[in-house]
């Protein structure tokens, strides 16, 4: 009798070992058959351990021949790694999908896709419901309201730099009020969630509103969507990541959850 073929080992890339990609590593190498070759620009001094591995730059992880990659890292990164993945046929599931808001990139990217056959996976990230606001937005008339609202923890940096630290320690402070774009462009690193929820609702049709909010429990994300199919709102009250408080903890579960249907057979 042949001994039976051995189980397939998924390569998954990964950028970015912060909060989030110190988590995936740590869930995805939790499952069996899951080899990580991680891109970061600080390697921790003793290693990533079994199953992962070190890869330097945009080259090496190419040369790796990585089943598909997840981006956990920075907009610039996105940037930077996504269009040479894509194009060298290599999926990537993307943390940073708020690199979007530039017009440019957002169509360099889908020429990329429709020419290799390669594809960008949106994960839901911090919030969810996703499929439903992509079928509600099949109906024109559509509209969804995002509003994210975090504890000034989330905005140490942004605050100081607005002189509205004081303020936003006694009651919620307005940030953003506009469209998805814009709110991505001015918080790269905290409007994420307003792009993917755009990216499903059409941009004309979602409007963001960005709070800093002293009584905020967890980054809370509300989503509002009014249209001919029906009226709902989701909710999303999340736990900070306990390294860094702009991110929800579920993120980086979101990260791996997409990547694991990605190579399942149930899409
Ligand atoms: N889609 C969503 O719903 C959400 C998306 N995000 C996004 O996910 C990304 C990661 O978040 P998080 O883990 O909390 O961030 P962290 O700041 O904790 O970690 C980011 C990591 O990426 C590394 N990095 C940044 N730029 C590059 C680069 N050009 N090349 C290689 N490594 C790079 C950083 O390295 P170094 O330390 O050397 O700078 C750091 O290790 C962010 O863009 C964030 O905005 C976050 C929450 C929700
Ligand atoms: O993690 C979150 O709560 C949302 C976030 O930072 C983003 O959308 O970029």
């Amino acid at each position: 009798m042949s001994a039976a073929a051995a189980d397939p080992v998924w390569r998954v890339g990964l950028i970015g070992y912060g909060a989030i990609g110190q988590s995936v590593a740590r869930l995805l190498l939790a499952q069996p058959g899951h080899a990580l070759g991680i891109v970061t620009r600080s390697v921790p001094a003793g290693g990533f351990g079994p199953g992962a591995e070190a890869l330097g730059d945009l080259e090496a992880l190419l040369d790796w021949r990585p089943d598909a990659v997840i981006e956990a890292a920075s907009a610039d990164a996105f940037a930077a790694f996504a269009p040479a993945c894509l194009a060298a046929g290599i999926d990537i599931v993307a943390a940073s999908v708020g690199a979007l808001q530039d017009a440019a990139l957002h169509e360099r990217i889908k020429c990329l896709c429709d020419r290799t056959g390669s594809r960008l996976v949106v994960p839901s990230g911090a919030v969810g419901g996703i499929d439903h606001i992509a079928a509600a937005a099949l109906r024109p008339e559509t509209r969804v309201t995002y509003i994210s609202r975090k504890p000034p923890a989330a905005w140490v940096a942004e605050l100081a730099t607005l002189g509205l630290s004081e303020a936003a320690q006694k009651g919620p402070v307005t940030l953003f009020e506009g469209d998805a774009r814009e709110a991505a462009a001015r918080y790269p690193k905290n409007l994420n969630a307003g792009l993917t929820i755009a990216l499903a609702a059409g941009f004309d049709r979602t409007s963001v509103q960005v709070l800093a909010d002293p009584a905020a429990t967890g980054n809370t994300h509300e989503i509002r969507i009014e249209g001919p199919l029906g009226d709902s709102a989701m909710r999303f009250c999340n736990a900070p990541d306990p390294a860094n408080p702009k991110t929800s903890a579920i993120t980086a579960y979101s990260l791996v959850a997409a990547t694991l249907r990605h190579f399942g057979t149930l899409q």
